[in-house]
């Protein structure tokens, strides 16, 4: 178990009551230990390390581009604690043949996801990780997002993303690497 249940069931019950809510009423009975389970799973990156699915490294003389587009992440908010979400692409020059499982970089995507997040941190630990345990040439990624607290509350603006990317290593230096390597995640 990686939350505190009673905590939350708590916490849970007390902003029903404050939003005027009867929360011994037949169907909220079980809405605080739902929601329990539900942030245990959600955060459940909070007790995790991307790194330790990385370091799961292999040896293969691939030096050039390896990317995983279109990985799918489901986030929250640290603002609002409400979900942000869309697509993660991941790419990075690997280096000495350092090679990790493709899954493992859409779970780097999925660990630092089920936190509470900032769209900039959740792009710069993905691609930081990736720096840290593989040492590649270089790693891109770019992360494209709706943010509900965007869309169903505040400014209201559905429909609008928010592109954010990290580069790191030869995609700094090299425009044409990196060009190439922003071509391949718009096509
Ligand atoms: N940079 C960044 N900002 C975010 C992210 N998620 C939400 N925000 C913004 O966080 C800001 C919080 O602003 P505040 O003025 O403290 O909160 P607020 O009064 O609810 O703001 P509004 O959303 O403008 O109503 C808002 O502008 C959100 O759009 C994110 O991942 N990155
Ligand atoms: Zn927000």
């Amino acid at each position: 178990m990686n939350v505190d249940h009673e905590k939350i069931e708590k916490a849970v019950r007390m902003i029903l009551e404050a939003i005027g809510e009867d929360p011994d009423r037949e169907g909220l009975l079980e809405t605080p230990q739902r929601v329990a389970r539900m942030y245990e799973e959600i955060f459940q990156g909070m007790q995790q390390d991307p790194k330790e699915y990385l370091s799961k490294i292999f040896n293969e003389a691939h030096e050039e581009l390896v990317l995983v587009k279109d990985i799918p992440f489901y986030s929250m908010c640290e603002h609002h604690l409400v979900p942000f979400f869309g697509k993660a692409h991941v790419g990075y020059i690997p280096r000495g043949g350092r090679v990790t499982g493709l899954s493992k970089l859409a779970r780097a995507v999925e660990v630092v996801a089920k936190r509470p997040q900032l769209q900039e941190r959740l792009t710069t630990e993905v691609a930081d990780s990736i720096v840290e345990t593989l040492k590649p040439y270089g790693v891109i990624v770019v992360v494209e997002a709706e943010h509900m607290c965007m869309t169903m509350r505040g400014v209201k603006k559905p429909g609008s993303r928010t592109i954010t990317s990290a580069v790191r290593g030869v995609f700094q230096k090299d425009s044409t690497a990196r060009a190439e390597a922003m071509s391949l995640i718009n096509h």
